[in-house]
């Protein structure tokens, strides 16, 4: 037993002697990360209820302790139960965490607001910005749960769902303008193969994984038209300088770029093939339509809409992102990636800054 397992092994001993009772923690949605993230949880001492709207996909939960359409090779602790059941996912949950694609949160949150333990910390996993209004996941938790700021946590940084089922090493960072509660959402998933840090920057870990999503899929793109990895690490250098500039206006901390939440998650989501946005992206740059390479996508692709509310936040705030506009163009207004690459090339000589 490696060291941080023996300690926390230790810790869960002493919990227990002294008759605390485990976390409880609910998981909203069933797909890739929430699933995954739930075993995070479990591994790390927190009883978990996962809720899905699918009953096959609940049933196989329980039953066979997998997610066969998701994580097919990866067994369930035995601490992760499923159910349909909001109300029941709810009950007495210290951690209520969000795992749905980040335009249905709105619409699933009004009809789970009554159902929330009280007290309990709002965790968004959702790496998306609502479209029409632009708001960060957490704005749209706290609006709609109606709780305040220091109760919303956001869990994100370089962690593919995969490579987290398999229990391979990730760092991650959990957010939130309460010290104390980012310290209790670490302590819940904290385990030998997943150590998340703290941070109180919640609006530039929220921008840094939403925005790479957009990034992902230029990248994506890039890769479909055969070019190469000069270009790549471009496109990669200049769109954190345009995440940076966006998070700045909005109040985020700089560091939070350089971090896990922001380059971390940039060069892990830019460089796997596992990334949904960048297989998008590479799909879209080989020539696909926008509708067939939809109709093969079976999982959600956030940048694919929140390209939009990115632009939307960009042009509010008066700041320049050249590669989400460029995205936006490619993805929704028809435009080749060949003629979006040539203008993004052509535009005015400048110094380099964020
Ligand atoms: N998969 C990853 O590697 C990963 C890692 C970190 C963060 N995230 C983020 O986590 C969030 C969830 O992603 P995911 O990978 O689990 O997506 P996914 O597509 O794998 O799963 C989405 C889940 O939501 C369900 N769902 C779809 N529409 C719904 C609706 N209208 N109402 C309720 N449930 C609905 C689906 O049935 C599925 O269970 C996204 O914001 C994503 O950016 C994903
Ligand atoms: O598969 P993607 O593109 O949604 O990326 C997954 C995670 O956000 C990587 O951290």
């Amino acid at each position: 037993m490696r060291a941080s397992e023996a300690d926390q092994e230790r810790d869960r001993r002493e919990a227990r002697e002294a008759g605390e009772h485990p976390r409880k923690a609910a998981v909203f949605g069933t797909g890739s990360w929430g699933t995954a993230f739930a075993a995070v949880l479990a591994d790390a001492g927190c009883r978990v209820t996962l809720w899905g709207r699918r009953p096959e996909v609940v049933e196989a939960i329980n039953t066979t302790r997998r997610n066969p359409g998701y994580h097919p090779d990866m067994e369930l602790p035995a601490g992760v139960r499923a159910t349909t059941q909001a109300a029941e996912a709810a009950r007495d949950a210290d951690f209520t965490v969000l795992s749905v694609p980040s335009q249905t949160l709105r619409a699933n949150l009004e009809s789970w607001r009554e159902m929330l333990h009280p007290g309990t910390v709002l965790v968004s996993l959702m790496k998306g910005v609502e479209l029409g209004t632009a708001k960060r996941m957490s704005e749209v938790v706290e609006e709609v749960a109606g709780v305040p700021a220091e109760r919303v946590a956001v869990l994100t940084g370089p962690n593919l769902a995969w490579e987290i089922a398999a229990r391979q090493p990730a760092a991650a960072v959990a957010a939130c303008a309460d010290e104390e509660a980012a310290r209790a959402v670490q302590s819940a998933c904290h385990t030998p193969y997943f150590r998340p840090y703290t941070s109180t920057d919640v609006v530039g870990c929220e921008l840094g994984g939403a925005v790479k999503n957009v990034i992902a899929l230029a990248v994506g793109i890039a890769d479909g038209m055969g070019l190469g990895d000069n270009s790549k690490a471009s496109l990669i250098t200049r769109g954190l300088a345009e995440t940076t500039r966006l998070g700045l206006a909005m109040g985020a901390e700089a560091h939070t770029f350089a971090g896990l939440a922001g380059m971390g998650d940039l060069v892990a989501t830019c460089s796997s093939p596992l990334s949904r946005n960048h297989t998008f992206g590479t799909n879209l740059g080989r020539g696909m339509t926008l509708q067939e390479t939809i109709a093969v996508t079976k999982q959600t692709a956030e940048g694919v809409k929140s390209c939009q509310s990115v632009l939307d936040l960009a042009r509010r705030h008066g700041v320049e992102m050249p590669i989400t506009q460029t995205v936006v163009g490619i993805v929704h207004e028809g435009k080749s990636p060949h003629v979006a690459l040539k203008e993004l090339m052509s535009r005015s000589a400048k110094p380099e800054r964020a």
